[in-house]
């Protein structure tokens, strides 16, 4: 049934999480409002239905959060399971997006994904980002949950965090990589060396292209998987393509030749989507951010949804600033 037969999905549904507690600034926990209202994306060729929007809790700052972030994360879980409980995001005809918040909201949105699609296999990630988020609660210098959601989708660190969705490990070390990192602490990068994790960074993405990367990326997540899914960190592109970060560092992806990507390559495993830790107030007088958002929205899904090919037209569509 799956992947067999032509796509003909019509529908982009939404989950969002509006949280921010987990980042070393506040303000993600703005993004939910901001895209929900942005003309820009209504307007854009993908319509988004929002299913359900849950508010964040909140117990503190750095890891004093971590009470809030276990009880989002099981939220966000619960509702991810409930979309794919109605094939939503399992590989069928409608597609899901998951939008955050600061990027703790990974566990959950993959905790959900994973646990529910068990019986049916592993699933794979490719995670878009500068930073690799893979501290445990004991090596996290800032506490900052937002840097700790892929140790425990591994399976490590806090063991009600590790144990959302079911029991086991959510990605084996094989069907995750990473792309665009450039910054990160000494621990979490042994951490993930040790274990195998295939992590293109930064340099190799200039020097090879992000296209050449992200077929790369693509395949070896989708070799031995049920499917696999993208979580884009904003800050994985360059400054000046996405401004409105919390953490931003120098160099990263060209935004262009990214979204190119995404109307070249099939991606034909590809289950669900997440965005993370766009930083409404940040955002410059073009309102470069929220571009960002919409064009990957209609980069990413267009493609799937329409009957012909489409690279040409998102092409002129993105060279267009009539958003702004
Ligand atoms: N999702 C992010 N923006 N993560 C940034 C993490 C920064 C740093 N490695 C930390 O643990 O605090």
């Amino acid at each position: 049934m799956r992947f067999s037969v032509a796509r003909l999905a019509r529908r982009l549904h939404a989950i969002g999480l509006e949280n921010g507690h987990g980042g070393h600034q506040l303000g993600c926990e703005e993004a939910i409002a901001t895209i929900k209202g942005s003309k820009m994306l209504q307007n854009s060729r993908v319509p988004v239905h929002w299913r359900e929007v849950i508010p964040e809790t909140v117990t503190g700052r750095g890891i004093s959060q971590i009470e809030g972030v276990i009880q989002n994360s099981k939220k966000l879980c619960a509702a991810v399971q409930q979309a794919i409980i109605e094939d939503i995001g399992s590989g069928d005809r409608e597609e899901l997006l998951v939008v955050g918040g600061d990027h703790s909201c990974a566990i959950g949105t993959w905790s959900g994904v994973a646990s529910r699609l068990r019986p049916y296999g592993d699933i794979g990630l490719v995670w878009v980002d500068a930073h690799l988020d893979a501290h445990t609660p004991n090596t996290s210098p800032s506490g900052n949950l937002h840097g700790q959601p892929v140790a425990h989708l591994l399976g490590f660190g806090n063991d009600e965090l590790s144990r959302i969705g079911d029991a086991f490990p959510k990605i084996k070390p094989e069907n995750l990589v990473f792309v665009g990192i450039r910054s990160y602490e000494p621990e979490e990068r042994e951490f993930l060396h040790k274990l195998g994790v295939r992590i293109f960074y930064d340099d190799e993405v200039q020097k090879r292209g992000i296209s050449d990367v992200m077929s790369e990326a693509v395949d070896r997540v989708s070799h031995k998987t049920y499917g696999f899914g993208l979580s884009i960190d904003m800050d994985g592109f360059r400054v000046e393509d996405a401004p409105a970060v919390g953490t931003p560092a120098s160099g990263g992806i060209i935004a262009d030749e990214f979204l190119k990507f995404m109307t070249t390559h099939a991606m034909d495993k590809l289950l669900v989507t997440e965005l993370v830790e766009f930083l409404p107030k940040y955002d410059d007088v073009n309102r470069t951010s929220e571009k960002l958002v919409t064009d990957l929205v209609e980069h990413i899904y267009l493609p799937r949804f329409a009957r012909y090919d489409i690279a040409e037209e998102l092409d002129q569509r993105r060279r267009k600033q009539a958003y702004a």
